[in-house]
């Protein structure tokens, strides 16, 4: 496998391959690496025939107050598990590199989708991801790009903006790994104090009861999110959202809907996690 940094080598790469009729697969990340992200890899790997993964920190989708600088940057191990995982090329540019003008001036927004969730209380994040993967599927040009239901949010807006602009790319979503205590991986479970590790599995298994409430029949979805909401904050999460949404438009769910996603953001002490879980509500047909 390749470390490589700058555009043009990875356009050379890519030209190789696709003269030689070579599928693409791309996993984008932020690096420090864990096994969600070698999923994602080896979903790539299984529809492809090569995988370029990228590491690249996007400075323009962290708002001013948020995590960019401690955020780990960890490339020597990332590249030993990438190696393990047969990706192919990894593409670790500078800031620079990635936007050699200086302060970004073009922008990539989706309108409506980004309204809710973490769109709601992370002003400017969605533009950010939605603008870096662009410019990231015009260097890579992949045939297959994968992502992390983990991100659910980012998910539906980068199949959105894929659609629209009509980039020739099928956008695969991935199940989300999580440790054996439930826990979603992340990076940023690194930032957890003992104590804090403990309580965090708290997240997916709440959202796991609101689940069994709904499957068993409790359609009052503004009272169970303020009672679940109450519980975690209760038990020592700051909760920032905690909402029973449509799984398509993200907006809060209506008795009637069919497709749901229950989806929580909660900070433990400094660190925000995310988590979230779909289901149909196959009575509501
Ligand atoms: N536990 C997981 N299971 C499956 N996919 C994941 C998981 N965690 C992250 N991903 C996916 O990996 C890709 C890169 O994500 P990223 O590098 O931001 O990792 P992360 O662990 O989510 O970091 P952070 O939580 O700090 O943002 C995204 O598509 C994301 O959805
Ligand atoms: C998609 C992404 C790599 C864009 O910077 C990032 O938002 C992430 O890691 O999920
Ligand atoms: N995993 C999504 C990227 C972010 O939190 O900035």
């Amino acid at each position: 496998m390749q470390t490589i940094h700058s555009v043009a080598q990875v356009r050379e790469y890519v030209r190789g391959w696709h003269r030689k009729g070579h599928t693409v697969g791309f996993v984008p990340t932020m690096g420090n690496l864990h096994d969600g992200h070698i999923s994602l890899v080896r979903e790539a790997r299984a529809r492809c025939d090569v995988v370029v993964v990228s590491i690249f920190v996007n400075p323009t989708q962290f708002g001013p107050n948020e995590d960019f600088d401690r955020y780990p940057r960890t490339l020597d191990a990332d590249a030993a598990a990438l190696v393990d995982a047969g990706a192919d090329l990894l593409f670790a540019p500078s800031v620079d590199e990635m936007y050699p003008l200086g302060q970004n001036q073009t922008w990539v927004d989706v309108d409506g989708l980004g309204d809710y969730l973490c769109g709601a209380s992370r002003e400017g994040h969605f533009r950010g991801v939605t603008t870096v993967v662009s410019r990231l599927f015009n260097i890579v040009q992949p045939d297959v790009a994968v992502f992390g239901e983990k991100d659910f949010q980012q998910l539906a807006i980068l199949r959105r903006m894929t659609e629209e602009l009509l980039f020739p790319v099928k956008i695969v979503g991935a199940p989300t790994s999580r440790e054996e205590d439930g826990l979603a991986r992340s990076s940023r479970n690194g930032f957890l104090s003992e104590s804090e590790r403990k309580l965090a599995p708290q997240l997916y298994a709440n959202l796991q009861q609101i689940q069994q409430a709904v499957e068993a029949g409790e359609r009052d979805y503004r009272s169970l999110e303020a009672r679940f909401s109450d519980a975690l904050n209760e038990a020592g999460f700051a909760v920032d959202y905690l909402t029973i949404s449509n799984a398509r438009s993200l907006a809060p769910a209506a008795e009637n809907d069919t497709d749901l996603v229950i989806a929580v953001a909660a900070k433990l002490g400094q660190t925000r996690l995310i988590d979230n879980v779909s289901l149909a509500v196959v009575d509501n047909q």
